[in-house]
């Protein structure tokens, strides 16, 4: 072990240098022309909405002549955030790849999360020439939603926003859309499909669980009194395991906030569309998914197709040779690190991220953690916004002397890392999480099991699926997101699911998971089925099209 750490240059202290302070790449993206043509396979950024046009205007019908010569075009729409973003560019991607279908995706870019790695990310979905990306307008969003808002208020009122921008954009594509893919925040604009007249999906990125609370949440919202925090028994939902109270997502632990309307008013949309996508596969949610699909069930709330695509994950960055951080995972034993990271937005407290710290070093298993800079808790509860910290160094607020303590120990990442690349590393051995469903994912499809860690929007009930049903994780006694773990816990939390006999199930039970994953992606597996469906939809969409062109 010592040698491996000494290639990391002595200054860093145990930080990855090249990882550390990014700068966030230029602008990338080039404008539209002014007739809103846009040179295909290019990220573009809209400079300013285009102009509403008739449907039945001229170019519009012009663009309908000749359909059938060509693949069909599907149009997805993704939400800020880098985990809304992924899935939604994985998904088109696949559409291309394994439909040859012609896929638009339009972005709503927040260029907030992970300093460039939104624009990296987009970068890279460009360069592999698959998609047309287009980043829409920023909307000012001043006027409409107080800057303190819950997160969920400001990404529901800014997809509504987005509506006009997204309508014209759609008029002007030089190929009409077969089917247009809202992701989880985007439900209001499937009015636009209604318009188009073509059939609308809503990709939930998340799992069976979460989908069947969110669509049951209007039901919710009419037969339970009070605040379901304060609720005695756990929340039934037909033919689910019932949700605990402490487990409700973000947007029903107060019901006066604004963000628990948009919640329940996307609940219903879902179930307006014409299916929802998830990302999660037949067999990992048996149960939950026949309650979506069963009459007598969430089906009668539902009542649309319900299709399992996942798991639906990006590929796993190629580490540059000269990566430090990679050169050291190299010289580490198999399955001896763990890996600490909260996903695209969570920090820790102050004192919390000391916690940590002790943790990993009294545990003393080897470890990367990707630091942020720490935060005071925000007022929706979560720990997501940015604080008043001493100093803009993460590190500054470590124990004295840890760096140098754990210098052969460990890493320390700043604010970002090629996260797919460290999980997929035969290195890693461990992953605490703060629950995100694209980090949980990324987890499962690399065998590698878990310390949940839930901190905001759906984790904790995620933390709950992992840790009671699918036995790939373990949790602390109380969830960091209402009480501070303390050292004691993380170290040994982090020893069982890393090396001790009692995590030796979790272990077991990640690599069978990962296997059936695979098969559910496999050629004829139940996810590439699935796809499979919602792309006959789109074909018979494009076919109704072409007729329209050709009467
Ligand atoms: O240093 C980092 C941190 C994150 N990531 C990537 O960023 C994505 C993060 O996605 P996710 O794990 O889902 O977390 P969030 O960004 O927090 O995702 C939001 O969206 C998810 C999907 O709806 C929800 O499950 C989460 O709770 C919600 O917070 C993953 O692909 C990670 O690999 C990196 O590559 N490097």
């Amino acid at each position: 072990m010592s040698s491996a750490v000494g290639a990391i240059p002595k200054t860093a202290g145990g930080v990855v240098p090249e990882l550390t302070g990014r700068a966030a790449p230029e602008d990338t993206g080039v404008s539209c022309d002014p007739a809103g043509n846009y040179n295909t396979r290019t990220f573009h950024r809209l400079q300013r909405p285009l102009i509403l046009p008739n449907l039945l205007c001229l170019p519009y019908l012009l663009a309908m002549a000749g359909l059938d010569s060509k693949p069909p075009h599907v149009v997805l729409l993704a939400s800020p955030g880098m985990g809304h973003l992924i899935p939604v560019l994985v998904l088109g991607k696949r559409l291309v790849t394994l439909h040859n279908f012609k896929v638009t995706i339009f972005v709503v870019a927040s260029h907030s999360s992970g300093g460039g790695a939104e624009s990296d990310v987009l970068q890279a979905a460009t360069s592999q020439n698959l998609c047309q990306v287009v980043e829409l307008p920023a909307v000012d969003m001043s006027g409409v939603v107080s800057p303190g808002a819950a997160v969920v208020t400001q990404l529901a009122v800014m997809m509504r926003e987005i509506k006009p921008a997204l309508r014209s954009a759609i008029s002007a594509l030089e190929h009409p859309p077969a089917a247009l893919i809202v992701d989880l925040f985007g439900s209001e604009s499937m009015a636009v499909a209604d318009e188009f007249g073509v059939p609308k999906f809503v990709y939930v990125p998340s799992n069976a669980w979460f989908l069947a609370l969110s669509v049951y949440s209007p039901i919710l919202d009419k037969v339970v009194e009070g605040e379901y925090v304060n609720q005695k028994e756990p929340l039934a939902i037909p033919g689910c395991t019932s949700v605990r109270p402490e487990d409700v997502v973000d947007p029903m632990l107060d019901r006066t906030n604004q963000q628990y309307v948009e919640y329940v008013r996307m609940g219903v949309e879902y179930t307006r569309s014409d299916g929802i996508l998830l990302n999660t596969w037949e067999d990992l949610q048996p149960t939950t998914l026949a309650a979506l699909r069963d009459e007598k069930l969430l089906g009668r709330v539902v009542k649309v197709p319900v299709y399992p695509i996942g798991p639906l994950l990006r590929t796993t960055e190629q580490p540059s040779s000269e990566s430090l951080l990679f050169h050291w995972l190299d010289s580490q034993p198999r399955t001896s690190v763990i890996y600490v990271s909260f996903g695209s937005g969570g920090t820790l407290s102050v004192e919390q991220m000391v916690e940590v710290a002790w943790g990993l070093e009294l545990s003393q298993q080897r470890f990367v953690w990707v630091v942020r800079k720490p935060t005071a808790k925000s007022g929706d509860g979560s720990f997501f916004t940015s604080g008043n910290g001493r100093d803009d160094d993460p590190l500054s607020y470590l124990p004295q002397g840890f760096l140098t303590r754990t210098h052969n120990l460990g890493l320390m990442v700043r604010d970002w890392a090629p996260q797919t690349g460290i999980l997929s590393h035969p290195s890693t051995g461990g992953f605490l999480s703060h629950c995100g469903w694209n980090s949980t994912l990324e987890s499962i499809t690399n065998g590698v099991p878990m310390i949940a860690w839930p901190m905001y929007a759906e984790q904790r009930l995620n933390a709950t699926l992992l840790v009671e049903e699918l036995g790939v994780a373990i949790r602390p006694r109380f969830s960091p997101s209402k009480a501070v773990v303390r050292r004691e816990e993380i170290a040994e939390m982090i020893r069982k699911v890393m090396v001790e006999e009692e995590g030796a199930n979790i272990r077991k039970q990640v690599a069978e998971l990962k296997c059936r994953a695979e098969k559910a992606l496999s050629e004829g597996g139940s996810s590439r089925k699935a796809l499979s469906q919602v792309a006959k939809e789109c074909e018979l969409s494009w076919e109704r099209l072409s007729l329209k062109s050709h009467p």
